[in-house]
């Protein structure tokens, strides 16, 4: 464990998850598919675009929220959805969600959490820690998993599904193959049958266990057909994620996404694929404001952040690096790591003379 105070920058965390895991663990969280080019491009993408501030306006107060179906939000700032947080730290999405809560940050759950979604919920609302939670499905074969847990988030008080669908199948990803990586067998996804997840436990020399689990679990004939099946049935707005091409993001609304994530997976499935931050401006466009627009993938600075919010995304989601801060330190790790890419983002907002978040728009960037 980690003295939080120690990390100055988001990336500071790094450094400290890598030395307090194993290397097997390290490798899956921080690997993508293949020669993990598209990792690699979704963080440059944004060095790439420069910051063009104003001058004499009034920047006493800066205004961060984002509204989000009707409701205004703290910060534009959330939890990417990640599986099995209790790879990372035993106490988990728990950890997580507490965190995330006492940033005023969103927190996207995993269908892979490691803990019950309600006793998710339940840590969220302590006295500290409030906060939108989110729920995230992929497309199971056994449709009526997805309707069941749909309904519990409902019930629980999450406020949006997120359908993942650039995972038709795992991609490869080559550390974890040589690792012959598999959950660890005291980690389990226990919002799922533990019969259903028995494969993603099983070791093999040369094979990643979590691939085979999905080639088992995930159906890959999902097209816009099932989108409208899980919208017609779902009790909450439903955000497809996984979104890079403007002709997707344009299907999605048309068969009833309420928001698209433009996201590459971080760069684990498929390895060339453009950047998230590339792909968003014709995202941006195609969807012409009739729903939000989100991103992930390479948000590793509070200047990143602004780069996509400027760039049309109403929120931006982090996802490798809350999970080095939980592993270093926990709930207050999360915390921490939250807020030093809110204050970031706010000393920018000052600083370049662009105080509202909700107000920043195209000519707040230049490329190059
Ligand atoms: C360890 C790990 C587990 C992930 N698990 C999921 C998941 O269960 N569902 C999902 O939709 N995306 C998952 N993702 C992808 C993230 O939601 C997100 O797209 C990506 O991590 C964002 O990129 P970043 O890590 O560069 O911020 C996972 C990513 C990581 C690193
Ligand atoms: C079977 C899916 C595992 C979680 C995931 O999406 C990832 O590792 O990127």
């Amino acid at each position: 464990m980690t003295d939080a105070s120690d990390c100055r920058r988001p990336l500071d965390y790094r450094e400290r998850a890598r030395a307090a895991l194993p290397a097997h663990v390290w490798d899956y969280i921080e690997g993508g598919a293949g020669d993990e080019l598209t990792v690699a491009w979704n963080s440059a993408a944004f060095d790439r675009v420069s910051i063009v501030p104003r001058t004499m306006v009034d920047v006493s107060a800066c205004d961060l929220s984002c509204e989000l179906f009707g409701a205004r939000y703290a910060t534009p700032l959330g939890v990417a959805p990640m599986a099995y947080h209790q790879i990372a730290h035993p106490e988990g999405e728990l950890a997580t969600a507490r965190g995330a809560g006492a940033a005023g940050a969103l927190c996207v759950v995993s269908i892979f959490a490691s803990a019950r979604l309600e006793d998710i919920a339940a840590a969220r609302s302590g006295a500290e820690a409030s906060g939108p939670l989110w729920f995230q499905l992929y497309w199971l074969r056994r449709r009526e998993v997805m309707l069941d847990l749909a309904a519990r988030a409902g019930a629980a008080g999450y406020r949006a599904l997120v359908v993942t669908a650039d995972t038709p199948r795992l991609g490869d990803r080559r550390r974890d193959r040589h690792n012959g990586w598999a959950v660890p067998a005291g980690v389990r996804a226990v919002n799922l049958d533990a019969a259903v997840m028995a494969s993603a436990h099983r070791r093999r020399p040369g094979a990643s266990a979590l691939a085979g689990h999905a080639e088992e679990a995930f159906d890959p004939s999902a097209t816009w057909h099932d989108l409208e099946w899980l919208v017609a049935r779902a009790p909450l707005p439903v955000l497809v994620k996984g979104i890079l091409d403007p002709a997707d993001a344009q299907l999605a609304v048309d068969h009833g996404a309420a928001g698209v994530i433009v996201s590459n997976h971080g760069g684990r499935q498929v390895d060339g694929a453009i950047s998230a931050l590339r792909a968003l401006p014709p995202v941006v466009d195609a969807v012409a404001g009739r729903v939000p627009v989100l991103l992930d993938g390479g948000v590793r600075r509070g200047r990143d952040a602004f780069v996509a919010l400027a760039l049309g995304a109403t929120a931006v989601l982090i996802g490798r690096p809350v999970l080095w801060a939980l592993a270093a330190a926990g709930a207050d790790g999360v915390a921490h790591q939250l807020r030093l890419y809110r204050d970031e983002l706010e000393n920018l907002l000052a600083l370049a003379g662009r105080p509202r978040v909700r107000e920043l728009g195209r000519d707040a960037v230049a490329h190059g």
